[in-house]
């Protein structure tokens, strides 16, 4: 059975469809790539998939005991974001929020789950700083910790690599590829590092306004799109 499932899903702003059509499904442990340049709907299609944005048509369902409350997501971060002034705990128990529910504090065991996740992506002894006198790849780690503490199961990441350097960048994809294969965590990332990003992805969902392509990895590599995407020969 699909965790998730994308039935002729389009999206519209303002009345004006930006992404026509898209159609494919996920199992659980599934690792998907999501291509295309820049406008292409890459975003709005995560914002349907976490419920923030309503698809004008079509449906998205969750499905194999998952919820869309559930889905733990790694943001695209803004400057406002990254000179976010709150402790790194702060930030991590944030995750916990929709499962506190009507509860307007955090309780025991959602302290134990932010430790837990802290200590597992080595931050621990960053719990008490504040977030943003992080680096980078600190605060991605924490962001990584923050999406896990509302997930067991399906983690979206909207570029989590933007602006780290090569060594961070490289650090991050394994933890990614870890939770992945290690806890069986569904991934689903959009990223414009074609090569590392799509390294340990077993499907690649390209889009074009439309699905230009949904498919394994393996079949993707059979295209003349996939070919000339991932040699360079189309950016982004
Ligand atoms: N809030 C909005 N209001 C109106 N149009 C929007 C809005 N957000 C996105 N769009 C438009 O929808 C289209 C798809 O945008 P989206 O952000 O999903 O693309 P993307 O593939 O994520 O792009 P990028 O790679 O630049 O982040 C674009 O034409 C964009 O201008």
């Amino acid at each position: 059975m699909s965790v998730l499932t994308c039935k002729d899903v389009s999206f519209s702003y303002e009345g004006k469809e930006v992404l026509t059509r898209v159609n494919f499904e996920l199992n659980q442990g599934e690792y998907l790539c999501i291509l295309g340049e820049n406008g292409s709907g890459k975003s709005t299609l995560m914002k349907g998939i976490l419920n923030l944005k309503k698809p004008s048509a079509g449906q998205i369902q969750t499905g194999d005991g998952l919820s869309q409350t559930e889905i733990g997501y790694l943001p695209q971060q803004t400057q406002i974001q990254r000179d976010f002034p709150a402790s790194v705990m702060e930030v991590v128990l944030s995750g916990r929020l929709n499962q506190c529910g009507k509860r307007p504090f955090y309780n025991r065991e959602d302290r134990k789950i932010a430790l837990q996740k802290l200590k597992q992506l080595g931050i621990l002894p960053l719990k008490g700083k504040c977030y943003r006198e992080l680096s980078g790849g600190q605060q991605q780690r924490v962001l990584l910790a923050r999406a896990l503490c509302a997930t067991k199961k399906m983690l979206l990441l909207d570029e989590p690599v933007a602006g780290l350097d090569p060594i961070m960048t490289v650090e991050l994809y394994n933890i990614v590829k870890e939770l992945n294969q290690k806890d069986n965590i569904t991934v689903i990332m959009v990223s414009h590092d074609v090569q590392l990003a799509t390294a340990h992805a077993t499907h690649i969902l390209q889009l074009g306004n439309s699905q230009l392509f949904f498919g394994t990895m393996g079949e993707y590599m059979n295209t003349e799109l996939g070919v000339r995407f991932m040699t360079g020969g189309e950016r982004k």
